[in-house]
């Protein structure tokens, strides 16, 4: 197999649970309707993007709701399917930021709790601190799938160029990160960072954001992407809620690793 069509769900996020689950119900069909084989939800898809918040929005594997109509929507459409990210509940009570993933068959494949939680102060805008109710995880997440092998980070994890290339050393082809930034790190970072782990990693990397609700305390930046390994643009949204959907190539992968062999030219001894 040399590729397949991926398709991004930039959803807008509202205050109501069941409306949000709907939806991205909605947008899973409409992804695999465009022949989308790899869909993708955007990070806490499911509940406004608010600190406070989280622990009422909270599920815990497997009976929540949101968490079972992913299963269903993977099953159903027979697709690979990376939920974006929903507050989970943990075996210990903790509460983490997290992607379920789950194959063709509803079956679940992984799940990446994000490592590096969003606590900044940013003066011209963005202040933030999910310490306050989330605990991070601490595992690399790399998920072999019938498409390739897939990394998942989520939105903050993407700043960390060490985890990006820890999943490529793993083998990762594609990575996938749910994320959130906002009006002041969205337009300076965004597709910057998704471009930068692209090319220092040679992988396709896949941004999934939630589509701006001016309403909202946290406006998101939207700007769903996918970028190839050699860090071009083939898909970008605007910030309205849409489906995207985009090739990938593994013959470009190859291609790209073949004429530049960075990953094969690194000096590791150097390096700690
Ligand atoms: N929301 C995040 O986790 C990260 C973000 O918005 C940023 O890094 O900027």
């Amino acid at each position: 197999m040399s590729g397949f069509t991926v398709g991004i769900c930039q959803l807008g996020v509202v205050a109501d649970k069941n409306a949000n689950i709907l939806k991205a119900q909605q947008m899973i069909a409409e992804a695999a309707k465009r022949g989308s084989r790899l869909v993708v939800l955007p990070e806490m898809f499911n509940c406004p993007y608010q600190s406070e918040l989280f622990p009422q929005y909270a599920e815990t594997y497997p009976d929540g709701p949101t968490i079972a109509m992913l299963a269903e929507c993977a099953e159903k459409h027979k697709v690979i399917l990376i939920g974006g990210s929903i507050p989970e509940r943990g075996e210990s009570g903790n509460i983490y930021n997290t992607s379920f993933i789950f194959n063709e068959w509803g079956e679940l494949l992984g799940r990446h709790r994000k490592v590096h939680l969003f606590d900044v102060a940013i003066k011209s805008g963005t202040i933030f601190q999910e310490s306050r109710t989330l605990a991070g995880g601490n595992s690399v997440t790399l998920v072999e799938t019938s498409l390739g092998n897939i990394g998942v980070g989520i939105c903050y994890d993407v700043r960390f160029p060490e985890l990006a290339r820890t999943m490529a050393l793993k083998g990762a082809e594609i990575l996938v990160y749910p994320g959130a930034f906002g009006p002041v790190t969205g337009p300076a970072h965004w597709e910057l960072l998704m471009r930068a782990r692209a090319v220092d990693n040679q992988v396709y990397i896949i941004g999934a954001a939630p589509a701006l609700n001016a309403a909202a305390e946290y406006k998101a930046y939207g700007h769903s992407l996918v970028v190839d390994p050699w860090a071009r643009v083939l898909a970008i949204a605007n910030e309205e809620e849409t489906v995207i959907t985009s090739k990938i190539d593994f013959r470009t992968l190859e291609r790209v690793r073949d004429e530049l062999p960075l990953l094969r030219h690194r000096k590791p001894e150097l390096y700690r």
